[in-house]
Formats: structure tokens, C-alpha cells, sequence
């Protein structure tokens, strides 16, 4: 793994008697997508307003190239809130050039990034307009090129993708990837599934303010327990619930889907399907990453 630059390590936080961060510790190394997935009130916003130092944490601590998160660091840091953060009057070259400016850069090089940055996210014909009077999507957009317009070295995104069609979903996704090839560590939260499970390298969840869930999307979908789905035309409804270690999870027509408990041998679940006649379809089964967060959120109960 690419050494760790943004570090989270065991934030906690409270609001009054909610508790909202318990312990959150994770990191994301320089060039990695994090994608950041939980439900409603789960605690991903406080985790990134924390790792921004827009919030303060009650414990624990940020920590970015092994030094804690300070006012100098934030400013290499692209931030785009949840809330979204412009001047719904200002026009949108105007905003980001003032943007940009405010994080350092000289106003000949705030216009040339404020100018790019319109033009790479289709903004180009909307530059003389005030923010207040773009679509929603569109207010996306300049809110995204204002995360980047100041060149960050690290990028926090909350709910980047909500609202955006699919193009600029696609434009979003595209420039992801190259900040990450960049060597730019990307944290994102969002509660599009498959578009996580598409764009992501790691991939953390979290519920009820801990981090329950860490790891590679590959290696998730592949680990844990051994599924099988099978298309069996002529096989009775019941062909799998005497077999032993087979538990039959769900039937749609003739696909079963079965889990095998440790030790039960795949072949010999193989062999008792021939038995039923003909076999369309025996493949091992890899949960959705929307499954495994099903699974991880129904899971336990709820502190
Ligand atoms: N300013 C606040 N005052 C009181 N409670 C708050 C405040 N902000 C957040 N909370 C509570 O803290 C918890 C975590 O909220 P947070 O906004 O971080 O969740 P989230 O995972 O971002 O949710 P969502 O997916 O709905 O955006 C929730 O129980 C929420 O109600």
C-alpha cells in the first residue's frame, strides 16, 4: 500500500447527547480513491468537516504527512461540502478566480485555473453567470471546481456525485481518476453504490460513527462466505434444502442462490444438481458492494 498521507486516527464526536464519531480510525495513501459509504446520520460529514478542520474533534486526532491538520495544511486541502459552500450572487469565473486567489494563488494563475477548470467541467458558456441561477447540477459543478482550482494535494468530497447527470457523472468519475493517478489521496462519500464499487480502490463503511468495514473492493466482494448461484431448470423447489451445509438463500424461477457452511465440498452440491437434470449455470457469487452494505448495516445492533 502507498504510504498513508491523510490519517484519521480514533476521532470521536459529539453533538450534545449524540454521539456522533466513536474512535473513527482510517487512513487513505497518496494516489488512492477512498470511497466513503453509510447510511443516513452514519457520520460522514463530521468525519470530513473534522478531517478539514472546519469542526474540532472531542479526541483523536488528523494527521496529514504525519503531521496534525493545522490552517497552513488546509489550504492544500480541495474541500466540497455538503451544505455547498458559494456566494449564490457572485458570477462563476469571478467566484473561483476569488477562490483561488484566497488559497494563494497569484490572480494571473486564479484566472488560468478558474478558466481551465469551467472549461474541463463544461462550465465554459455559464462563467458570466451568478451561481444563484444555475441548475442544481450546475452549482455542482462550479462547487467542484471549486475544490480544484487551487491545485489541492489532497481532495475531500462530500456527496460529490448527488444530483449530477450522467455525463457530468462521467466527467466527475474522469477527473477522480486523474487527481488520483496525480498522486493526490481522494476521499469521497456517497450513497451511489455501484458507482463506488466502480470508481474506488478501497472502500470504508461506516455505521453509527465507527468504521465497521475497510478494506479493497475486490478483495471485500470475494471474501467471507462461499455463494453459489445456480440455473436449474427442471430441479424441484426444494432440491437443496436436504443437502448438508447448504443453506438455500433465495429462488427467483429456477436460480437458486446457496451458501455453503466451512468444509462443505462445492463439487459434491455440483454432482446433487446434475441429479435434477440439466445444469445452465454454476457459478461462485460475489455480493454487490450494495449487498455487503445491506449486510453490514442490518448487522448487530445499532449503538
Ligand atoms: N450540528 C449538529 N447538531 C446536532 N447533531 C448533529 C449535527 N450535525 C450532525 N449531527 C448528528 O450527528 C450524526 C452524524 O451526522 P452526519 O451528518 O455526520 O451523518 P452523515 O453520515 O453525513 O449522514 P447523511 O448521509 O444523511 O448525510 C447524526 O446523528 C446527526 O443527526
Amino acid at each position: 500500500m502507498a504510504e498513508a498521507v491523510l490519517e484519521i486516527d480514533r476521532v470521536s464526536k459529539r453533538y450534545g447527547e449524540v454521539v456522533a464519531l466513536r474512535e473513527m480510525t482510517f487512513s487513505i495513501g497518496a494516489g488512492e480513491l477512498f470511497g466513503f459509504v453509510g447510511s443516513n446520520g452514519a457520520g460522514k460529514t463530521t468525519t470530513m468537516r473534522i478531517a478539514l478542520g472546519v469542526l474540532a474533534a472531542d479526541s483523536g486526532e488528523v494527521r496529514w504527512n504525519g503531521r496534525p491538520v493545522d490552517f497552513e495544511t488546509r489550504r492544500n486541502i480541495g474541500y466540497m461540502p455538503e451544505e455547498r459552500g458559494l456566494y449564490p450572487k457572485m458570477k462563476v469565473l469571478e467566484q473561483l478566480v476569488y477562490l483561488a486567489e484566497l488559497h494563494g494563488l497569484s490572480s494571473k494563475g486564479a484566472r488560468k485555473a478558474a478558466e481551465e477548470w469551467t472549461e474541463r467541467l463544461g462550465l465554459a458558456p455559464r462563467r458570466d453567470e451568478e451561481v444563484q441561477k444555475l441548475s442544481l447540477g450546475n452549482q455542482q459543478r462550479v462547487q467542484l471546481a471549486a475544490a480544484l482550482v487551487h491545485d489541492p494535494e489532497v481532495l475531500v468530497l462530500d456527496e460529490p456525485f448527488s444530483g449530477l447527470d450522467p455525463v457530468a457523472v462521467d466527467v466527475m468519475s474522469q477527473v477522480l481518476r486523474e487527481k488520483c493517478a496525480a498522486g493526490v489521496p481522494v476521499m469521497f462519500s456517497s450513497h451511489q453504490l455501484d458507482l463506488v464499487e466502480r470508481l474506488c480502490d478501497r472502500v470504508g463503511i461506516i455505521r453509527s460513527g465507527q468504521m465497521v468495514v475497510n478494506g479493497k473492493v475486490s478483495e471485500l466482494r470475494t471474501g467471507g462466505s462461499d455463494r453459489y448461484l445456480l440455473d436449474l431448470p427442471y430441479a424441484p423447489a426444494d432440491w437443496a434444502r436436504e443437502l448438508p451445509g447448504v443453506t438455500e438463500l433465495s429462488v427467483d424461477g429456477s436460480r437458486f442462490l446457496i451458501e455453503l457452511a466451512p468444509g462443505t465440498d462445492s463439487q459434491t452440491v455440483l454432482a446433487a444438481a446434475v441429479r435434477t437434470g440439466e445444469v445452465r449455470e454454476f457459478s461462485p457469487h460475489r455480493p454487490t458492494l450494495t449487498e455487503l452494505f445491506r449486510n453490514v448495516v442490518t448487522e448487530g445492533t445499532p449503538a
